[in-house]
């Protein structure tokens, strides 16, 4: 069986050992013969990767490994780019959440301002990596999943049209996790859904188990209930996203028919979230003070005691659809998977120049996307005004346009005035600066 070469871009991320854990527990169907991690930032990528060096050094000594912050080495003789980047890091996220709350907008990590002010930092930095790859190793695949994934996608559809790039989200699978269990099934792969949107932004339209059965109206009668909480928290969910699995259930009565993607709470709810934030402490916060404290604070004690066991890291079940897609280009699986594809006619009344989230067929030569047809007035009114955000926020990033993104933020949803959006606008701009490009 062929191995390959895979780069993980944004070594230091704090998913990078989960993903790891994941790749090595796969190595049956998707073999790797290199691994290298490349970061903007040493000395947090040298913590993960001193710890993973350890970790692959128990399990898989014939791999390959090195990490490095220099482009020209760790995007040379590459098969696959795995990059989850976040330009800016916690404490950006932190103001993405911050800001917008101050002036009495919700303040999300990919939703609204937030979302906005992260895609603004997120272009440069992911148009920069599919530069290096096609410098290095123009033969190679990048699989992204640096967020926000829809802004980032709308950019490289525009600004890198014949990129070999393909951008993808794990909410979907995490929602499918908690809806095959309400099933009474043992693992998602075991259902066949029709699935249609934006990124963070869509709605199922049929699942049904392997032998064509609707299992629909099983799961309705749970998520009216309880939303996406199983019956057992097997997951040991934190309280923030447990809230935010549990207010699926009102989201869901918008529209009965179908199952809502979770983040449209913040399109439907935004009133709800503000009133549930508290300003001075947001999930950046939390994220700081636990996955990131724990992730580091393993890794470190790995490093010291030399073994693996010294450590409490997790695999990332749910990283495994990056193996699935892997695998699927590598060895032309025609695997189904939802991806943020260019529509091209796909949602048949939707503006074939959107990024939308579809069921596709994976092969060596990339995505097939499958026909969705028709969608309905409430979804497509909703999805227009969405993408017409994430275009704007593209335009103002290649024009350095002020009046485009504040007719972005305008736009969302989420944000009650022109006058609020230009309140927010103008602190975002301040507290972007080493980041955006200058605004006119
Ligand atoms: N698509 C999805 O469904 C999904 C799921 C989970 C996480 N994510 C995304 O994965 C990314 C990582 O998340 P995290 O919480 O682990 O963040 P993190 O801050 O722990 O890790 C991000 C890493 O990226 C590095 N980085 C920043 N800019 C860079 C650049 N220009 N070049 C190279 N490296 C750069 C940082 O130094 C950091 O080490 C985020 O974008 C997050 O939103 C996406
Ligand atoms: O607030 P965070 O950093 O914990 O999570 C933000 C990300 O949330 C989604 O990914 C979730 C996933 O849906 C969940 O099932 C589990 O696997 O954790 C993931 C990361 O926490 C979302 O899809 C990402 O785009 C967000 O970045
Ligand atoms: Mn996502």
């Amino acid at each position: 069986m062929k191995k390959f070469s895979v780069v993980v871009a944004g070594g230091g991320s704090t998913f990078t050992p989960g993903i790891v854990l994941m790749l090595l527990a796969n190595q049956h169907r998707f073999p790797l013969r290199s691994l290298k991690f490349y970061d903007n930032d040493g000395a947090r990528q040298e913590t993960i990767a001193e710890a993973c060096k350890v970790i692959l050094k128990e399990q898989a000594p014939d791999i390959e490994f090195s990490y490095t912050t220099d482009p020209q080495e760790a995007f040379t003789d590459v098969d696959f780019v795995m990059a989850h980047i976040r330009v800016g890091k916690y404490p950006m996220r932190e103001q993405d959440e911050k800001i917008p709350l101050r002036h009495g907008v919700l303040g999300q990590e990919t939703c609204g301002p937030g979302g906005i002010a992260y895609g603004m930092r997120s272009i440069g930095g992911v148009l920069e990596l599919v530069d290096f790859m096609e410098k290095y190793s123009p033969n190679a695949w990048m699989l992204n999943y640096s967020n926000p994934a829809a802004i980032v996608a709308e950019a490289t559809r525009r600004l890198r049209p014949n990129a070999k790039i393909l951008n993808i989200c794990d909410m979907p699978i995490g929602i499918e996790s908690r809806m095959a269990q309400i099933a009474g099934l043992k693992d998602r792969k075991e259902m066949r859904v029709r699935y249609y949107g934006l990124n963070h932004f869509g709605w199922w339209t049929s699942i049904e188990d392997k032998d064509g059965n609707d299992l629909m109206p099983k799961i309705r009668e749970h998520v009216a209930k309880f939303g996406y909480v199983p019956p057992s928290d097997e997951h040991g969910t934190e309280a923030s996203w447990n809230d935010t699995f549990s207010k699926a259930k009102d989201v869901w009565a918008l529209d009965p028919t179908t199952f809502p993607n979770t983040y449209l709470k913040y399109y439907l709810f935004p009133d709800y979230v503000v009133e549930h934030s508290n300003p001075e402490h947001t999930r950046a916060n939390e994220v700081m003070e636990h996955r990131e404290k724990h992730v580091f604070g393993s890794c470190n004690a790995i490093i010291q005691a030399g073994k693996s066991s010294a450590g409490e890291l997790e695999i990332d079940e749910h990283a495994s659809y990056i193996v699935d897609l892997a695998a699927a280009i590598a060895f032309n699986t025609q695997e189904r998977m939802l991806l943020i594809v260019p529509n091209n006619g796909a949602i048949n009344n939707f503006d074939p120049e959107a990024m939308v989230e579809i069921p596709c067929l994976v092969g060596k030569s990339g995505p097939e996307p499958l026909v969705v047809g028709n969608i309905p007035q409430f979804q497509k009114g909703l999805m227009s005004q969405q993408v017409a955000v994430e275009k704007l926020v593209v335009e103002a990033w290649e024009e350095g346009s002020y009046v485009k993104l504040w007719q972005a933020i305008t736009l969302s949803k989420t944000v009650p005035s022109a006058s609020v959006a230009k309140a927010i606008l103008d602190d975002l701009i301040e507290a972007n600066k080493d980041y955006w490009p200058e605004l006119k």
